[in-house]
This record gives structure tokens, C-alpha cells and sequence, in this order.
């Protein structure tokens, strides 16, 4: 028997409006923790409807970008204020559809809250710098200007801080914005909008349109009115948007994926290492794409550091995030979990030798789509364990002789996103800093967890080289005018 708990369905908000789809279809949005729910239903838009919310922000773009940078930045913070009056719903919202914990889903809500205050703060900021003339007439200065219309496209992992911390940007240097949100998350994303159109945010300057992420999203990249997109999601996709813009001549930002190592050094804190290792790598059941997958011992401690481990994964609790006491969710969807379960099948085909986990947790009253907290050990670098993002609860433990070949394996991928070292030596530390290919590197510190004011972004395949967050986000939002005035 299906069991619906709100069968409310969530419109396109276009304009200013709450507005059904064209098409007048609609999808159901379900729990990943309990197949039978059904959280909402979300509208699976048309070419028609993203047509109509890019001509509104366009027009809309126009007044907007000529108000006060604290005029915009008082929106963000009302908008702030509604946002964390609604944490509970909103955090509830996210554990229904995605799955990850109550508590995880809070602190992330508290997060977009935190992001649009920083924004805010933006509005009031310098945006140049004035630079000496060779003509001692003149006076010449660098200002910025918005970039106009931006396309965001936007997964499920991070459902109100990833769309918060490309919105808000967006939006204080004044750009107006068209939102895909991910499916599985579309509703939590419609709830984020409700935050930003009670903030009196003038009609037009956000939209969001639901729906197929290839209709919706190849619609809004080739759309005339898109002057730049942002988009955080997998390699495949993100490049084939890439591929789009470039031939447009707009500007385009990715954030995709990682595989992400942790070190751990023979003069390391292991306990430490251990609790960040299990932290960075099996919270939100791994499904982070700073999230740690490749675990690197030195083996004077390697069997020490694996006893520490099994210990530790072996009471974490699996369960619906709504529930206390769960620590770990399910995969956010059906899709997700198969995949993990396929990157298990080969991890063991290949002959990785399975530590622990590794199957779906069928227990009594669980009734979604579960997966044991696994660790492999035996990885070998050219493994498929050791190569693809899995984006699920899956710890691949590698041992080492040295330092350097430690360094050497972490770098041996095609992803550049994350790093950790856990180690109490000063040159360990530095060399990790200096040699690690990795947009974040980390000491004693986990893999997974960014800061919102400082720069976001990976190396190699894992981002277009650029940086989100942060007053990083001003070189994506905002496009340089040098200015010569005599
Ligand atoms: N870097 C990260 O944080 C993330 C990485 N991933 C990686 O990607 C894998 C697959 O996850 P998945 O959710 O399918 O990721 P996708 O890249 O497919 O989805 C991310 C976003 O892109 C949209 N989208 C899908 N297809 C297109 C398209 N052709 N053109 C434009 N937009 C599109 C999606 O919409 P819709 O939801 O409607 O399909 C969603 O909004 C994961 O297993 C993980 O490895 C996934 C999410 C986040
Ligand atoms: O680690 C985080 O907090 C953010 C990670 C992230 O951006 C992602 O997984 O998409």
C-alpha cells in the first residue's frame, strides 16, 4: 500500500508566480528511506516553460542590477531570516528526499542561512581597484558588472547549499537567475524559493523550472537569454554543457567530481585519522564529492589503523534519517544504490578482498534503499575501486612504504578535489601542501566539508578550474570593466 504523507504538488515559480507547467504533467518525488512515500509532486516543465522564465529575467535583470548593492544584499537577508525560521520544515524536507540525516540536513540549512548573510555583506564590498595611469590625466580604475541572465543547474546531495551558495552570488552582483534544481530534490528546491520569494524579491529575478535534467538543462544551455550556467553534478554531463557554452560564448562553471584521498602517516594521531576517515567518508552515506574513498596507510600503522576502523564502522547505525539515532541514511535513490552495489560486485571481481559490508541491510521495518557501511582492503591503483567516484559508503584502504609513494598514489587519478594528511610531522605536512594535486588539501582534518568564505574548487577533472564560494564567486558572477577617464 502506498502510504502519502503530503500529496501537495510544487509548481515552476516563473515571474514572481507559482505557475503549473505547460505540459500539465507533474513527477512524484519519493523517500528514498521508505519506497512507499511519496513526498510531493514537482512539475515536469517544457522547452515553453524555461522560454518563459528566461524572457522574465531578463526584463527583470534590468532593474535589478541598477539597485544599491545593499539594496540587493537587504533581500538576501530577509531572505536569511525566513530561511532559518523554516529550518525544521525545510531540513525535514531534504531527509525525505535524499535521505541523509536530520541532523546533517539541519546544519546544512543553517549553512544557506550562513551563505546568504555572507552575500549580503557583499553588497556593500569594494568591486575594484585603481590603477596608476601612464597619462597623469587620467584616472584609471577596474569596476564590475553582472554578467546578466544565469543558468544554475544544481544535484541532490546538497540541496539548499550548493543552489544557495551559486544563487546568492548570482544575485548580489545582479544577475537574475533560472534554477534547474536536481529531480530528486526538486522539492526541497521549491521550499528554498518559497525563502526567496517571501523575501519580496522583485518578479523575475529568480525562477526555478522542474523537470528533466536533459530537456530542461540542454533547453537552458542553448537558450539566447542564458548569458553564463553553473552547474554541479556528474563529469559526463557537465562536460557536455561545457562543450555547449563554448560554442555560445558564455560563460560556464563546474563543480563535478572526486576521488578523494586520505593519507594516514606513521606518526599520525590514528584515532583522529580514524574518526575523520569514517566522518569524511561515510556521512551522508558517502555521497559527497568531497567525500573520502581512497584510504592511504603507511604500514608501520596499517593494521593498527584497520583494527581501529572495522571497530568503529561496525556500530555505526543504519537507518531512515528521520529517526534518531541513525547515523547513516540510505543511497538518495534506486539509481544510487544499484550503482554502489555495481562499484562493490567489480571491487570484488577485481579481487580487492572485502573487509566488511558490502550487501543492501534488509532488516525488519527498513523499507528503502539501504547499503552497509563497506571497506575493502588489497586496492590496487589501476582497481576500478580505486579509480571511479562511487558516491556511496565504499573506504578503499591501500598501504604504503613511504611518504613519497603515499603522495605518488594519491595523486595517481584523474580527480583533483579533495585531500587529507593526517600527520604530526612538519614535513609531511609540507609536502603534501605543496605536492598534492587538489583544490583542497586538508591536515589532520577530513576530506569532505568546505568553508563558505573561502574558494571552492578542484584541479584536473574535477571542476572548469575555476572556484566557487567565497570572494572567489566574483570572478564567476561578475565580468571585469577597466575604466580610463580623462
Ligand atoms: N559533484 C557532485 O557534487 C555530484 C556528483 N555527482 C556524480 O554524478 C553521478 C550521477 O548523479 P546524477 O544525479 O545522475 O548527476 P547528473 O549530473 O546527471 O545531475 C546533476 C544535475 O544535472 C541535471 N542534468 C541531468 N542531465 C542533464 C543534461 N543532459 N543536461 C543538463 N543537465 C542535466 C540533473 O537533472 P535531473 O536530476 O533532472 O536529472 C541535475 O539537476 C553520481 O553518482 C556522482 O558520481 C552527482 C551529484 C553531485
Ligand atoms: O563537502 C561539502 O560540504 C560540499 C561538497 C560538495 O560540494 C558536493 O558534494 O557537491
Amino acid at each position: 500500500m502506498t502510504t502519502i504523507t503530503k500529496t501537495k504538488t510544487y509548481l515552476n515559480y516563473i515571474n514572481g508566480e507559482w505557475i503549473v507547467s505547460e505540459s500539465g504533467e507533474t513527477a512524484e518525488s519519493k523517500n528514498p528511506a521508505n519506497k512507499d512515500e511519496v513526498v510531493g509532486l514537482y512539475q515536469l516543465s517544457s522547452s515553453k516553460d524555461f522560454n518563459q522564465a528566461a524572457t522574465s529575467a531578463r526584463k527583470a535583470q534590468k532593474a535589478w542590477r541598477k539597485l544599491a548593492g545593499n539594496v540587493r544584499g537587504d533581500y538576501l537577508l530577509k531572505a536569511a531570516a525566513i530561511l532559518e525560521e523554516r529550518i525544521e520544515d525545510i531540513a525535514t524536507a531534504m531527509t525525505k528526499e535524499m535521505g541523509k540525516t536530520f541532523a546533517e540536513a539541519k546544519g546544512e540549512t543553517a549553512r544557506g542561512v550562513a551563505i546568504l548573510r555572507y552575500y549580503a555583506g557583499e553588497g556593500m564590498r569594494p568591486v575594484g581597484d585603481v590603477i596608476p595611469s601612464t597619462d597623469s590625466d587620467a584616472l584609471m580604475f577596474t569596476t564590475r558588472v553582472p554578467l546578466g541572465v544565469v543558468g544554475v543547474i544544481t544535484p541532490w546531495n546538497f540541496p539548499v547549499a550548493i543552489p544557495m551558495w551559486k544563487m546568492a552570488p548570482a544575485l548580489i552582483y545582479g544577475n537574475a537567475v533560472v534554477i534547474k534544481p536536481a529531480s530528486e530534490t526538486a522539492i526541497t528546491c521549491a521550499k528554498v524559493i518559497e525563502c526567496l520569494h517571501d523575501a519580496g524579491i522583485p518578479a523575475g529575478v529568480i525562477n526555478m523550472v522542474t523537470g528533466s535534467g536533459s530537456l530542461i538543462g540542454t533547453e537552458m544551455v542553448n537558450h539566447p537569454e542564458i548569458d553564463a550556467i553553473t552547474f554541479t553534478g556528474s563529469n559526463t554531463v557537465g562536460k557536455q554543457l561545457a562543450q555547449t557554452a563554448i560554442s555560445r560564448g558564455i560563460k560556464y562553471q563546474l563543480e563535478m567530481g572526486g576521488k578523494n584521498p586520505v593519507i594516514v602517516a606513521n606518526d599520525a594521531d590514528l584515532d583522529l585519522a580514524v574518526e575523520a576517515t569514517i566522518s569524511g567518508g561515510l556521512k551522508s552515506s558517502g555521497q559527497k564529492c568531497t567525500a573520502t574513498s581512497r584510504v592511504i596507510v603507511q604500514q608501520e600503522v596499517y593494521d593498527q589503523f584497520k583494527e581501529k576502523l572495522l571497530e568503529k564502522v561496525a556500530a555505526i547505525t543504519v537507518g531512515d534519517g528521520m529517526e534518531e539515532g541513525t547515523w547513516m541514511g540510505p543511497s538518495a535513490s534506486e539509481n544510487q544504490l544499484n550503482t554502489v552495489l555495481s562499484a562493490i560486485a567489480k571491487g570484488k571481481s577485481e579481487g580487492a578482498n572485502l573487509l566488511f559490508g558490502g550487501e543492501k541491510v534488509e532488516k525488519e521495518g527498513l523499507n528503502g534503499y539501504y547499503v552497509e557501511p563497506t571497506v575493502f582492503e588489497n586496492v590496487s591503483s589501476t582497481m576500478t575501486l580505486a579509480r571511479e567516484e562511487i558516491f556511496g559508503p565504499v573506504l578503499a584502504l591501500m598501504k604504503v612504504k613511504t611518504i613519497e609513494e603515499a603522495l605518488e598514489l594519491a595523486n595517481d587519478s584523474e580527480y583533483g578535489l579533495s585531500a587529507s594528511i593526517f600527520t604530526t610531522k612538519i614535513s609531511n605536512m609540507l609536502s603534501f601542501i605543496n605536492e598534492m594535486d587538489a583544490g583542497l588539501v586538508r591536515i589532520n582534518a577530513e576530506s569532505a566539508g568546505v568553508e563558505l568564505q573561502a574558494p571552492f574548487g578542484g584541479m584536473k577533472q574535477s571542476s572548469s578550474h575555476s572556484r566557487e564560494q567565497g570572494q572567489a564567486a566574483k570572478e564567476f558572477y561578475t565580468a571585469i570593466k577597466t575604466v580610463f577617464v580623462k
